[in-house]
């Protein structure tokens, strides 16, 4: 078989049912996937012009990542998404996502979705919906498409509008995620509430995390949601919702709109204590926090033995040295340090 096919046949291994329990009584049922660190934009606050990404051969082949996100489903994972860099520029992403029909066929798999900036959603929407997808969140920070150019360093906005269209056509939930930039969307929140709750979709406002260099500095992108939040009590009126998605936004219902707005606060509102995820980069290596530098390489025994015994336990190690929460300091990024960000990688190693 050649190496990016992907053997269907393959099910759940042996020793799969072990539930993934860190040393904080968490128990890990939410595994985020990086296919790629490579992406058709450059957010300015996501990555720098000039990015180096990983050379082809250090990438887990398709099929690999199909072993082992199902050795994952067998020890519990029941929520998946599929993230990168963008996702949807890996090359047979789609069959990757075929393959995982099969766990929500079963109902080992809950939910299998995805995070996209919406650049090849027109292509692939109804494929998503096809294996399984019921809905994706889509990254979007601005309405206008100079602003969009400029934010992305060469996005068209269009194409994100056709994906989003494509999307809701194939009968996907669609989410829309803005990172709360100062200076760039603050007056444009209210019109995109209004534009995404006139559609069906959900909003949600992400802060700024300090991760990775970037050539900008942090501290004048940094647009506290706290703030957002009480401005927007000068319009509407805001009722805080028990709602979860198994992320960690905190919703609120507008009342005036009848819609939803997410708030994640990462560097406000800790949210650690009920953390359940965990995540897999392109080149196997998980990363048991978002905001620590502490990884596994899964790749090494994955690639070491036809049986998934060896990975299986790689895992259960990594998850008994999760930590309880990241270390992120506010001071850091509304002041900036832009030589020193909390955490070295981009976001687009581990897909946020
Ligand atoms: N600090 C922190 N931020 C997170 C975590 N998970 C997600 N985020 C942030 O939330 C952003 C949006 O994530 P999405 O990919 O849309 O996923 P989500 O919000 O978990 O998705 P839902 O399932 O719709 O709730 C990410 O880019 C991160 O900025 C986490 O575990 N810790
Ligand atoms: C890294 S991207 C990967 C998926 C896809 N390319 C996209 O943009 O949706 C996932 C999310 O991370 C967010 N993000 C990237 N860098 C961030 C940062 N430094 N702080 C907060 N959110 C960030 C993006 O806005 C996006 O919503
Ligand atoms: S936020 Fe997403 S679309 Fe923007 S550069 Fe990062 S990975 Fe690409
Ligand atoms: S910062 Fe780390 S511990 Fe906190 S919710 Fe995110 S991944 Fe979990």
């Amino acid at each position: 078989m050649a190496s990016s096919e992907i053997d269907f046949t393959r099910t759940l291994p042996a020793d799969a049912g072990a539930p993934l329990i860190d040393p904080f009584g968490r128990t890990i049922s939410y595994l985020r996937v990086s296919v790629t660190d490579r992406c058709d934009f450059r957010c300015v606050y996501c990555m720098s012009e000039d990015m180096t990404f990983l050379p082809k051969r250090d990438l887990l082949t398709l099929e690999e990542l199909d072993r082992l996100c199902s050795v994952f489903v067998g020890q519990g994972v029941k929520k998946l998404r599929i993230t990168g860099g963008e996702p949807l520029v890996r090359r047979n992403i789609m069959r990757f996502f075929e393959g995982m029909t099969r766990h929500l066929e079963s109902g080992a798999l809950e939910e299998l979705t995805v995070t996209t900036n919406g650049s090849q959603l027109a292509r692939h929407a109804q494929h998503l919906a096809d294996c399984g997808v019921k809905r994706i969140n889509v990254s979007m920070d601005t309405m206008n498409p100079d602003k969009f150019r400029h934010i992305t360093r060469w996005g068209d906005l269009g194409k994100v509008m056709q994906g989003i269209d494509a999307a809701q056509a194939a009968g996907l939930k669609v989410k829309i995620n803005a990172v709360a930039l100062k200076d760039f969307n603050e007056d444009e929140i209210v019109p995109m509430i209004e534009w995404a709750h006139g559609r069906g979709m959900d909003l949600t406002l992400i802060e700024v995390m300090p991760l990775g260099e970037i050539d900008e500095d942090r501290s004048d992108q940094f647009l506290s949601l706290r703030q957002v939040r009480a401005s927007l009590l000068d319009r509407y009126t805001l009722t805080d919702l028990p709602d979860r998605t198994g992320g960690p936004a905190r919703y609120v219902r507008i009342e005036e709109t009848g819609g939803r707005l997410g708030f994640i606060t990462p560097l406000t509102h800790n949210f650690c204590e009920s953390c359940n995820r965990v995540r897999l980069t392109c080149t196997g290596t998980l990363y048991m926090c978002l905001g620590q530098e502490d990884a596994a390489d899964l790749r090494e025994p994955l690639r070491a033995s036809e049986s998934d015994e060896p990975v299986a336990r790689a895992i259960q190690n990594a998850i008994a040295r999760k930590p309880k929460g990241h270390d992120f300091v506010i001071e850091r990024a509304r002041h900036g340090d832009k030589g020193n960000p909390a955490v070295s990688r981009h976001m687009s190693v581990t897909g946020g």
